[in-house]
C-alpha cells in the first residue's frame, strides 16, 4: 500500500480551500484553510461528524462547487477541465438511477453520452457488471432490486468510463450492516483490479480504517484538518484484519481524536 507518500506522484492537491456559504443573510465559513494532498493509486477518506464539511469538500473537489479561496488542482488542471474530460466517476449516499433503464442501460448511459458505440464498450460493460456481481441482473430494473444492488449499479456506471479517480459520498451508509461489510471487501477489490485514486466521504472510524491507505480527520465550526493518519494494515484485507490488535488501537486513536475535540468544545462553550 502507499506508505510513503513522498515517493508517489501527487493525483489531488487541495491548497488552503476555504469554502463560505451564505444562510439567512448571514455568511457561514464552512470550511477554513483545508490543505493536503492524495497521491495516486491512494485510497484516502475524509472522516468527521456530522456538518463538518466532508461533502462540501468533495463536491469542490468534483467541480460541483468552486472555494471562496484557496484552489485544487487535480492531475495538474483545475477541477472544471477534470470533470469535462471525465477524468473521474462519482458515487453519491444514493444510487440516483434512472427507473425506466435496465442495470445494463444505466451503467452504459455515460458511454452512449459520450458518443461510444455500442459494439465497441459492450464487452467492457460486462466485464464490469462482473465486477461488481450483477451479471445475472443485467436486465432487472432498479426497482427490482435491493439497495445494495443498486449502489452496486451506479459503482458500476461511475467506473464505465475508466476514469483514473473515483470519488464517493458515503456511499454505504443507506445500507444494512451484512451489505455494508461485503460492498466494503468488492470496492477494495475492484480498487486492487483497477488501481484508481479513490476519495471516500464517510463519518464511520471503522469504515475509514478498514478501506483507506490514509485518514483525513476534519473538526467541525469550522471545518478543517483536525489530523491525519496512515493506515498500515497492508494490502491484503480480509475479515480477520477487522479483529487485529492493530486495526482497534487505530480506531481507538481516532476516535480519541474526536472525543479530546469535543472536550475541547464544550469547554469553549462553557
Ligand atoms: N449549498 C449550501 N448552502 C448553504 N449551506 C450549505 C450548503 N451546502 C452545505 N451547507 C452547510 O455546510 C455545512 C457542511 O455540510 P456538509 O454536507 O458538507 O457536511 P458533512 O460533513 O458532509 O455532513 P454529513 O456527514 O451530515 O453529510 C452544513 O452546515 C450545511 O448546512
Amino acid at each position: 500500500m502507499n506508505s510513503d507518500l513522498s515517493q508517489q506522484k501527487v493525483e489531488i492537491s487541495v491548497d488552503g480551500v476555504c469554502m463560505v456559504f451564505g444562510k439567512k443573510g448571514k455568511q457561514v465559513t464552512v470550511l477554513q484553510d483545508i490543505s493536503f494532498d492524495v497521491a495516486q493509486n491512494e485510497f484516502v477518506s475524509l472522516l468527521g461528524p456530522s456538518g463538518c464539511g466532508k461533502s462540501t469538500l468533495l463536491r469542490l473537489m468534483a467541480d460541483l462547487l468552486q472555494p471562496s479561496s484557496g484552489q485544487i488542482i487535480i492531475q495538474k488542471e483545475h477541477p472544471r477541465e477534470v470533470r469535462l474530460r471525465r477524468k473521474f466517476g462519482i458515487v453519491f449516499q444514493n444510487p440516483t438511477l434512472f427507473e425506466w433503464r435496465t442495470v445494463r442501460e444505466n451503467v452504459e448511459l455515460p458511454l452512449e453520452v459520450m458518443g461510444r458505440s455500442r459494439a465497441e464498450y459492450r464487452s467492457m460493460v460486462d466485464q464490469l457488471l462482473e465486477t461488481v456481481g450483477l451479471t445475472k441482473f443485467k436486465d432487472y430494473y432498479p426497482w427490482q432490486l435491493s439497495g445494495g444492488m443498486q449502489q452496486r449499479v451506479a459503482i458500476a456506471r461511475a467506473l464505465s468510463l475508466d476514469p483514473p479517480i473515483l470519488f464517493m459520498d458515503e456511499p454505504f451508509s443507506a445500507l444494512d450492516e451484512f451489505t455494508k461489510e461485503k460492498l466494503q471487501f468488492e470496492l477494495l477489490e475492484i480498487k486492487r483490479k483497477t488501481n484508481k485514486t479513490i476519495v471516500f466521504v464517510t463519518h464511520s472510524i471503522p469504515e475509514a480504517v478498514f478501506l483507506s491507505n490514509r485518514i483525513i480527520v476534519l473538526s467541525a465550526n469550522p471545518g478543517r484538518v483536525h489530523s491525519v493518519h496512515h493506515v498500515d494494515l497492508g494490502e491484503d484485507r480480509t475479515l480477520q484484519t477487522r479483529e487485529s490488535k492493530r486495526f482497534h488501537t487505530l480506531t481507538a486513536s481516532i476516535r480519541n481524536c474526536f472525543y479530546e475535540e469535543s472536550v475541547a468544545l464544550d469547554d469553549q462553550i462553557g
